[in-house]
């Protein structure tokens, strides 16, 4: 005997750019996103049954991802996640749940001789503003953001030292090191009773992005970093205590070493300690630190 446990399906991989055109002012602005949708509800005989007759095609999902993002706006990210989830539940009786991606990649607008371009932006980095969104019918909506893969490097202001040692321990301690990661930011906000919740108030999603991202870099460059692990719980804090709807915060960081190397046996060349100027960077292995920290809960 098997039983279908838990089914969802969708689209994965959609990607679209949307261009804002300002007619007054001929000011563009450009979102380029990638989508995943999966639906879940009523679709069980689909697997068991062989019965199509449930199945919204995924070619389907596609084109409702593609007309959505031309009737809605699609900044920022959670309401447009929002608003196709909640199209998906609303539209098909037996569909219940509706789970929604969306990645967002960077286009900056640049300089042309020293004045913002109007419609000309350069990809300055890997990094994407995240969402994760469940519509549920009953149940409101989930919404998760994130931030992933980027790339900061501090030179000094690192230290790690007074580890456990035992018969397992070659680390050297350093008071001095270069310290550099890929961050991967998570940040839980509390249950939106459906879309008109989230609409309300809606400067709060790019207001905590921002944040994180400014709390993230400077307190990266600012910390007299003990460890990984010291750094990121300081990070958490202080986003917690400045954005009052988000229940948790969640980092993810891999620690991507740089090594010394000793080149003392070249004419007695000092590049070690203090003398170090020239590292070896390290791709694998890499350390990898996650910490979740939720907000206390006042006792009443
Ligand atoms: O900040 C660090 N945390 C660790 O847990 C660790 N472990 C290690 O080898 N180097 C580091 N650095």
């Amino acid at each position: 005997m098997a039983t279908l446990s838990t089914a969802r399906y969708g689209k994965d991989n959609v990607r679209l750019l949307k261009v804002d055109r300002d007619d007054a002012t001929k000011v563009h602005t450009v979102t380029e996103t990638t989508v995943c949708a999966l639906i879940e509800g009523y679709i069980g005989v689909a697997y068991t049954k062989a019965d199509n007759s449930v199945v919204v095609a995924t070619d389907s999902v596609k084109n409702t991802i593609f007309i959505l993002a031309k009737q809605n706006p699609v900044n920022p990210p959670e309401l447009f996640a929002a608003t196709l989830g909640t199209h998906f539940v609303e539209k098909y009786k037996h569909i219940h749940a509706a789970h929604i991606k969306i990645s967002t990649h960077r286009w900056t607008r640049y300089d042309v001789n020293g004045k913002p371009h109007p419609h000309s932006f350069l990809r300055d980095g890997t990094e994407t503003r995240n969402v994760e969104v469940t519509v549920r019918e009953g149940s409101g909506i989930s919404i998760r953001s994130g931030i992933q893969g980027l790339s900061i490097l501090k030179s000094t202001g690192s230290a790690f030292h007074g580890f456990y040692k035992d018969e397992f321990t070659t680390l050297k301690e350093t008071w001095d090191r270069v310290l550099s990661t890929d961050v991967n930011a998570h940040w839980d906000w509390r249950n939106f009773a459906g879309l008109e919740d989230v609409k309300k108030g809606l400067p709060r999603f790019d207001k905590a992005w921002e944040n994180v991202r400014n709390i993230t870099l400077k307190t990266f460059a600012l910390d007299d970093s003990a460890s990984v692990q010291a750094t990121m719980y300081k990070m958490a804090e202080q986003i917690l205590a400045v954005t009052p709807e988000v229940s948790h915060v969640e980092y993810s960081l891999p620690n991507k070493h740089f090594f010394e190397i000793d080149l003392s046996w070249y004419e007695d060349l000092k590049n070690t300690g203090k003398d170090a100027e020239v590292y070896a960077p390290q791709s694998n292995p890499n350390g990898l630190i996650k910490c979740k920290v939720s907000r206390t809960m006042a006792k009443l």
